[in-house]
């Protein structure tokens, strides 16, 4: 039997300015057949050149997971721009959050916390990965509208989003061999994730039958998945699906997530109003989202296997 793949859809070439191209058209329906599957999607895009990549996954992110007690430099931090830290006992990585990518300047902040002396590379690398990622998901956004029928809310919709990238090292742990779960199923809590593995692969999305697929992107190729934020905002037009890191744990590996997620000052999630309606009811009651990654990531919101209905059901 064939292995189950995701959907891949080519983004590149494209941008805002083609919308009324035949390219565009096609590329919304197969994201459309793809969220309403698997709320996930493998996305083609050579704008994100092998440089950048190379720089950004063979120097400055590992550069900063060799910085000694990175962890306590993160976590004595207390603002929130300036990075969060998580991990999770028994599981062999670390995840560092850089937060408030609207500005060079956030990120330099993120940089100089931990290189005093500053670290030009490393800021250059994150922050024109943020550009390449945040034409990426203003298009998919846009898409997205469009097959709801709200691409008209595309403007407001826009300016109440930000962006955040968390890097992930997963070390090895060489008195482990085979292949593990070395980062348990899980919802991502924003709005749209996009997921870029290097080398090593090990990303599973799991269909709505239970089944996991493994993902296999190339070195232009991200994987596109939905979170919860969104999927209430969407009022459940589209799901967010589970997924799982599983690899060889011997082996070290670095990932990168780039995120929407709702503006810090503008942050109560409600679905649009038009996706509600007798046929549709409202699934989520409106919620704050900060709240609710406070308590998705506590002892409580751990224990539930679905922390969002539990918040916030309707
Ligand atoms: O490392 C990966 O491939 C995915 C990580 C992930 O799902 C997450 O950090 O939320
Ligand atoms: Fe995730």
């Amino acid at each position: 039997m064939r292995e189950l793949e995701l959907p891949k859809v080519d983004l590149s070439g494209l941008d805002l300015t083609c919308l009324n191209q035949k390219t565009w058209a096609k590329a919304r329906a197969d994201i459309d057949d793809a969220l309403k599957h698997f709320g996930a999607f493998e996305v083609v895009y050579d704008e994100v050149g092998s440089e950048l990549r190379g720089g950004l996954f063979g120097q400055a992110v590992p550069d900063l997971f060799a910085v000694p007690d990175i962890e306590k430099i993160i976590s004595a931090s207390e603002v929130p721009s300036h990075g969060f830290f998580f991990q999770k006992k028994g599981f062999p990585f670390i995840s560092l959050k850089v937060s408030q990518l609207s500005s060079f300047n956030h990120v330099q902040d993120f940089s100089n916390m931990i290189w005093p002396q500053g670290n030009l590379f490393f800021c250059n690398m994150v922050w024109n990965y943020t550009i390449q990622m945040k034409e990426l998901l203003q298009m998919i956004h846009k898409m997205v509208l469009e097959i709801l029928g709200l691409g008209d809310h595309y403007s407001s919709h826009i300016k109440s989003i930000d962006y955040s990238m968390r890097l992930t090292n997963y070390y090895n742990d060489l008195s482990e061999s085979g292949n593990k779960v070395v980062l348990p199923s899980h919802k991502d809590p924003n709005y749209i994730s996009i997921i870029s593995q290097h080398n090593i692969g090990g990303l599973e999305i799991e269909t709505s039958n239970g089944e996991w697929i493994s993902t296999n992107p190339n070195k232009n190729s991200f994987t596109v998945v939905i979170g919860e934020a969104f999927m209430a905002w969407t009022n459940g037009r589209f799901q967010a699906p589970h997924h799982r890191v599983k690899m060889d744990r011997s082996k070290e590996r670095y990932s990168v997530v780039f995120s929407t997620i709702p503006c810090f000052t503008n942050d109560v999630i409600n679905p649009s109003k038009e996706l509600v309606d007798e046929e549709h009811p409202q699934l989520f009651k409106s919620f704050k989202y900060y709240d609710y990654v406070n308590f998705r990531f506590s002892d409580e919101g751990e224990r539930h296997t679905d922390a969002l209905k539990f918040y916030c059901g309707a």
